[in-house]
């Protein structure tokens, strides 16, 4: 589950090249079929938490789904992350009220450890892979330098939007999540940030670890 719908197009046709497109709804394509002899099926979130916790939602709740891997982009934060590399989200921060499900708790928003350590297991030594927390916004522009500083120095690996709500809706729903995110850009330094091509088309590695952990 990327959050573009044209990522999701190129996966499943990378994985699946026989695929039904089941829907289109909302230009949403979702692509079903079988990778490795198993059932798969592949659809985009859209963007922003409240976008994919309708998809996630409707997908535990109406199609039998037990298990989403999100194969995202996010900004690098920790100075470590570079762009290009690969982000597993162990958990997710987040300054949304999506995921406020339990009145008085701030939740811990974590990925499924089965997902997480079969992703981790496939990453080849030639692959720069970061293993950690990511912060996942309500908000894509103006973010406070200062915050973004101090969410740097607590270990956050990089920032996106959709992680914390897809990780809560899997614990509601007993199902498993992971996000494997590709650095597209860094917020302490914007000079190797991609193009707007390059985000489209660079997912290979996340995709590699994603798929790997998908039928673990
Ligand atoms: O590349 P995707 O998966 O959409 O992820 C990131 O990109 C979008 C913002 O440009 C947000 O959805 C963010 O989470
Ligand atoms: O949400 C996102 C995704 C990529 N890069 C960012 O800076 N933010």
């Amino acid at each position: 589950m990327p959050g573009d719908p044209r990522r999701a197009e190129r996966i499943a046709n990378l994985l699946m090249p026989d695929a039904d497109k089941v829907s289109d709804v909302r230009g949403i394509g979702a692509y079903t079929g079988e990778y490795n002899g198993k059932p798969l099926s592949v659809m985009a979130s859209g963007m922003g938490q409240p976008s994919l916790a309708i998809y996630a939602s409707e997908l535990f709740m109406f199609y039998g789904v037990k298990r989403i891997i999100r194969v995202g982009t996010c900004g690098g934060m920790a100075a470590k992350v570079k762009v290009g590399d690969v982000v597993v989200a162990m958990g997710a921060h987040t300054d949304s009220s999506v995921t406020d499900v339990v009145p008085g708790i701030s939740l811990s928003h974590t990925a499924s450890w089965r997902l997480l350590s079969a992703a981790v297991a496939a990453a080849d030594g030639d692959m720069a892979v970061h293993v950690g927390p990511v912060v996942s916004r309500d908000k894509f522009y103006g973010n406070d330098p200062a915050q973004v500083q101090k969410l740097a120095d607590m270990g956050t690996l990089g920032v996106e939007m959709e992680t914390a709500a897809l990780y809560m809706l899997a614990a509601q729903h007993g199902a498993e999540a992971l996000t494997v995110l590709t650095v597209s850009d860094h917020l302490l330094d914007d000079s190797q940030n991609m193009s707007a091509e390059d985000r489209e088309l660079r997912f290979q590695g996340a995709l590699t670890l994603a798929a790997a952990a998908a039928h673990c």
